[in-house]
């Protein structure tokens, strides 16, 4: 962040990129900023030094008029010529002294200012990740879509701000402020005294001002990054925006989007315009006015030249602190909000955590897998996902799951892998209840293979080894993709070093599936859930997808969410859902035979492979 007290009351704001959490709430009140306070502790030491580089060089500010006003005035004495330059050598020596003092000290303080708010920022993001990592999915769909991410990126910088720059610009403007008013009274205290009463009279029209600009700021943006999402949305979707021939419709938008940007813009550019009016006529008027006060005094002989000096440099430093302290406010004031933000995250309580004490889970793995009358529902006011479940895979068997949409086959996964917890029964593997262990240990027993089959951005042996339990090696990686049937077209692309594009796009839907299934493999946990995709393969991909299924599943537990006939046709046993509960269990012969729901399901969904 950068630090703002060289720029001028009209340029803040004005130039470089948006500021970010611009849009931010501000708090209600500067309370939350306590809470901050445990990290702050933390680096105690570079808060002390920073805060002694602060006063000593406010401090140090504060001399240079007082000596300039002396050097004045030592010029005024009835000396003789040489007598008169070494005094004027000396005093303007100290004034650049002092000077150069006062730039060291305000350098190191800058330094260790912001030093101090980016280290805390850092230590802020990281426990903020972790815990946002850790907090269930329950958390995450209750907190609206991209809060998560702005509470770790734009709240942080806000936090930044405050620690890195606008905390130590009030506390030295303020010092600054009640320094030099002190000074203007200690010079003069009638001409001091008056100045001091006209200060907050020049300063109402510049708040108010400020206040009408922050206004229009705050729309101009809201109305632009409006904007920018419709432009982005099209972007992203340009190929149906062209095939539907949208273009003209999409650009007639977003110049509605613009000029109202503009119109926004327009506003707080006049508002600005009167700013500068405003305080260029209060900055020159009071000088004026102080320079004819001053210059009366001064023939009356009230008042020394250099005290006049004196008391502009004074007047000047009271005048803009003033002007300072009244912008950085709305700072301080939004850094509360982001605090409360933040902290609400770091408060959270996972809802799934490991117990006082950890029963460890079966040495030998065997994979058995129980569900014990498990009733589940995802919130109070919703229906039961699961209601009354008890289902039993035993070690190596395989299990379909079949179901219309909605019956509780993703619930049942869910459950499984202790994303949630039921509000009554058990689940057990090898005979340890999931909520008596640790969710990771419990964790590690499974191998999951989504629906959607999500990678991430990077390479395949970055997105193999995201399955593994410890470090693995590349000979493990390449075997897990060769057993999944994914080795092949992935040595063409370039072996664990190919780069499978932003989330996987670069493959097909069958390869995604594979690498997926191969960084399932690679686990080697003894229960193996996958969910298949609904989405239509080739009949070649199809049968190379069967045959990794088929390998995977080899000296595993499996349960499958079954879309297709052929995994259907390679489970020990269906068990069929419906409404969240199991109805039928059975061989696809004998569930056909006894014409219920499943005999249903499969006339329907299944005919079409069945006919193959
Ligand atoms: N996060 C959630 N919050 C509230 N209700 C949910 C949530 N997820 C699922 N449900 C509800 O729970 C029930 C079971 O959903 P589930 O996803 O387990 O069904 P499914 O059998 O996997 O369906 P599909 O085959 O369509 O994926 C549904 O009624 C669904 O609306």
């Amino acid at each position: 962040m950068s630090d703002t007290s060289s720029q001028t009351v009209d340029d803040r704001r004005e130039t470089g990129p948006e500021r970010a959490g611009e849009n931010r709430p501000k708090g209600r009140s500067i309370k939350p900023l306590a809470l901050l306070w445990p990290y702050v502790k933390r680096h105690i030491g570079l808060v002390f030094v920073a805060a002694v580089f602060l006063v000593v060089a406010a401090l140090s500010a504060l001399t240079i008029p007082y000596l300039f006003g002396q050097a004045v005035d030592a010029g005024q004495g009835g000396q003789s010529g040489a007598q008169l330059l070494d005094t004027i050598d000396r005093y303007f020596f100290y004034v650049l002294a002092a000077a150069v003092a006062m730039g060291i000290l305000s350098a190191l303080r800058f330094y260790f200012v912001s030093r101090f708010g980016e280290r805390v920022a850092a230590d802020l993001r990281t426990d903020l990740y972790s815990k946002l990592l850790s907090l269930s999915p329950r958390f995450h769909a209750n907190i609206r879509s991209g809060e998560a991410v702005s509470r770790l990126t734009a709240d942080v910088s806000l936090i930044e701000t405050f620690l890195g720059s606008s905390a130590s610009l009030a506390t030295r403007t303020i010092l600054s402020t009640v320094g030099a008013i002190i000074m203007m009274l200690v010079t003069n205290w009638q001409l001091g005294g008056t100045l001091l009463l006209m200060i907050p009279l020049a300063m109402f029209p510049v708040m108010f001002i400020g206040r009408i600009i922050r206004g229009a700021s705050n729309k101009a943006q809201t109305k632009l990054a409006d904007a920018g999402a419709q432009a982005a949305e099209a972007l992203d979707a340009i190929e149906l925006v062209q095939a539907y021939g949208q273009e003209k419709q999409r650009q007639a938008s977003f110049t509605t989007a613009a000029e109202e940007v503009f119109r926004a813009a327009l506003k707080r550019i006049t508002a600005r315009a009167f700013m500068i009016l405003a305080v260029s006529i209060m900055l020159l008027g009071g000088m004026v006015g102080i320079l004819w006060l001053g210059a009366r005094s001064v023939a009356n002989g009230n008042m020394t030249p250099g005290e006049l000096t004196q008391m502009i440099l004074y007047a000047f430093y009271a005048g803009s602190g003033f002007g300072m302290l009244a912008e950085v406010w709305g700072e301080v004031m939004r850094a509360a909000g982001a605090a409360d933000r933040a902290t609400e995250i770091l408060n959270e309580r996972p809802e799934i955590r490991a117990p006082a004490t950890i029963v460890p889970t079966a040495p030998d793995h065997r994979g058995h897998l129980v569900f014990d009358r498990v009733n589940f529902s995802y919130g109070q006011a919703d229906a039961p996902a699961l209601k009354d479940f008890s289902l039993d895979v035993r070690p190596g068997e395989f299990v379909a799951l079949v179901g219309p949409s909605g019956a509780g086959k993703s619930t049942v996964f869910r459950l499984a892998l202790r994303l949630f917890d039921p509000q009554s029964g058990r689940i057990l593997v090898d005979d340890v209840a999931a909520t008596d262990t640790d969710p990771a240990l419990w964790r590690a027993q499974f191998a999951y293979a989504p629906q959607e089959s999500a990678l991430f951005t990077g390479t395949a042996r970055e997105n193999i080894a995201f399955g593994a339990l410890g470090a693995v090696s590349d000979k493990q990686l390449i075997k897990a993709a060769t057993m999944a049937e994914a080795w092949r077209f992935l040595e063409e692309k370039g072996g664990l070093d190919a780069n499978i594009g932003q989330k996987g796009r670069s493959l097909s839907g069958g390869q995604r599936q594979r690498v997926a299934l191969a960084r399932a493999l690679v686990r080697e946990a003894p229960i193996l859930l996958l969910d298949e995709a609904t989405s239509a393969l080739d009949s070649e991909s199809e049968g190379l997808v069967q045959k990794a299924i088929a390998t995977a599943a080899e000296g595993r537990s499996t349960l499958v969410i079954a879309h297709r006939l052929s995994t259907i046709r390679r489970a020990t046993r269906i068990v069929v859902m419906d409404d969240g509960r199991i109805v039928e269990e059975g061989s696809h012969d004998t569930l056909v035979a006894k014409g219920g729901l499943y005999a249903r399901l499969a006339e329907m969904q299944f005919a079409a492979a069945a006919a193959e």
